[in-house]
């Protein structure tokens, strides 16, 4: 059997090896150019494989468990957990097993292992594979599992994990005209502005995205700049820019904005933004902590833990152990604080992390109150279009949940609080 040595199949296996024995995230490995070697098509399908095994991974292992005496090697077992998911998923059964029981083939080290990947495919194109919809919903791991459901209770957690197996739409930010596009497109027009996508194949081919008049943004993830609330011509710092999502948005509103970000890889891809879009930023590559200037309003999207994205990035539970969450969160807490020194009088300060712990985003924003005399929160500044009051948290911020939405796709997880002082 012979298998092109570079196929959606294969690279999608070599990011479950990645993901899963390495600790590596997907969005790491696309960007430092490991799937650089497939044409955009199958690179799309070797991730949208890769993340549709992540996101079945808990259903694929019980299904497999019945057919195996112990797991193989955790290569092997890739292999069989993508076709698995593949097969119960409707894919072509010729194609999928011929293609993975090929792959063995090359693999010198694993080669004897083909007959069993061969025998256990096929039993699984057979009839093993029909209970598929019948297992339980894939639970998140336990290291987070355990504070999420001590902070949000058993229910919200179950609708969470519904919602990262359902994976996410497409949704989108448009310059302006935002009800055109989204007839153009053939999308809706969520509450808040944002245009949701179903079923879009490539993104970059779509009409209004070469000439820079939308880009890519979750509805949860537009929403701290609209409680922001730019004002034309206002001086306007967005600290932790990149990729540049907010950035844009508040050069549309016409500020006059510096996006700040540490990464001179990802600092790039802001420039990269602004030029599609045509918008203006200045652009500064260093650390927030040493930022110095006086703004009318700040934007705060710190980096997190990233738990709020669960449904567009199901690696994350298998390539994060929680382990280097305390320095995160010392982190925040350090970047509110240099934050709050830049605002001028009477200033606004929004603070917002795509995370679903309270420890990143409730509790931060508590005790940065008890820090800072006279900072308060401002909830007049969350009545934004789409916002439902209910969201509001005790502190005076916005949670946004992956199970919020439920009936129209949901949303990413989000905390969002407007600080003045
Ligand atoms: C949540 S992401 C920002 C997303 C961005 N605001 C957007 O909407 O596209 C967090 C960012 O913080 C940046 N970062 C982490 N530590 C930093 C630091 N000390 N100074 C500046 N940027 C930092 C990371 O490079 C990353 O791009």
């Amino acid at each position: 059997m012979n298998t092109p040595h570079y196929t959606a199949r294969r690279s999608a296996v070599y990011l479950l090896d990645q993901v899963l024995g390495e600790g590596r995230l997907m969005s790491d490995l696309i960007a430092s150019g490991k799937l650089d070697r497939l044409p955009p098509a199958d690179r799309a399908r070797a991730q949208r494989l890769a993340n549709d095994t992540l996101r079945g991974l808990d259903r694929a292992d019980r299904l497999l468990n019945r057919q195996l005496r112990k797991p193989p090697a955790l290569h092997v077992h890739n292999i069989l957990r993508l076709g698995t998911v593949e097969l119960c998923m409707g894919g072509d059964a010729h194609g999928v097993v011929h293609e993975l029981v090929g792959l063995m083939g090359n693999d010198r080290r694993h080669a004897k292992l083909k007959g069993l990947v061969n025998a256990v495919l096929r039993k699984m194109a057979g009839d093993a594979g029909k209970p598929w919809k019948d297992l339980r919903l894939p639970r998140l791991p336990g290291w987070l599992r355990e504070p999420l459901v001590s902070a949000w209770g058993a229910n919200p957690v179950n609708m969470m994990e519904k919602a990262h197996f359902a994976g996410a739409p497409l949704d989108i930010t448009v310059k302006a005209g935002a009800e055109r596009w989204a007839e153009m497109l053939g999308g809706r027009l969520l509450p808040t502005g944002s245009i949701r996508l179903d079923d879009v194949g490539q993104v970059s081919a779509l009409a209004g995205f070469a000439t820079g008049d939308w880009w890519v943004q979750d509805a949860a993830a537009a929403l701290p700049v609209s409680i922001l609330a730019p004002k034309p011509g206002e001086k306007i710092v967005d600290l932790c820019a990149a990729p540049g999502g907010k950035t844009l948005q508040l050069a549309a509103a016409g500020a006059e904005v510096t996006a700040v970000d540490l990464s001179e890889r990802r600092m790039a891809r802001v420039a990269e933004n602004l030029k599609r879009t045509g918008l203006e930023a200045a652009c500064v590559t260093g650390d927030v902590l040493e930022h110095e200037g006086s703004y009318d309003a700040l934007l705060l999207d710190a980096p997190c833990s990233a738990t709020g994205t669960i449904r567009r990035h199901p690696d994350l539970p298998y390539a994060k152990d929680g382990s280097d969450f305390g320095e995160l969160i010392a982190l925040q807490a350090r970047m509110i604080d240099h934050a709050v020194g830049l605002l001028k009088p009477g200033g606004r300060l929004v603070y917002c992390t795509c995370s679903l712990l309270p420890d990143e985003g409730e509790c931060q924003v508590e005790e940065a109150l008890v820090r800072h005399d006279g900072l308060y929160t401002d909830r007049d500044a969350l009545a934004v279009p789409g916002a439902d009051p209910a969201w509001i948290t005790e502190e005076g911020g916005l949670r946004l949940r992956p199970d919020y939405w439920a009936d129209q796709g949901g949303m990413d997880g989000f905390y969002i609080a407007c600080l003045r002082r």
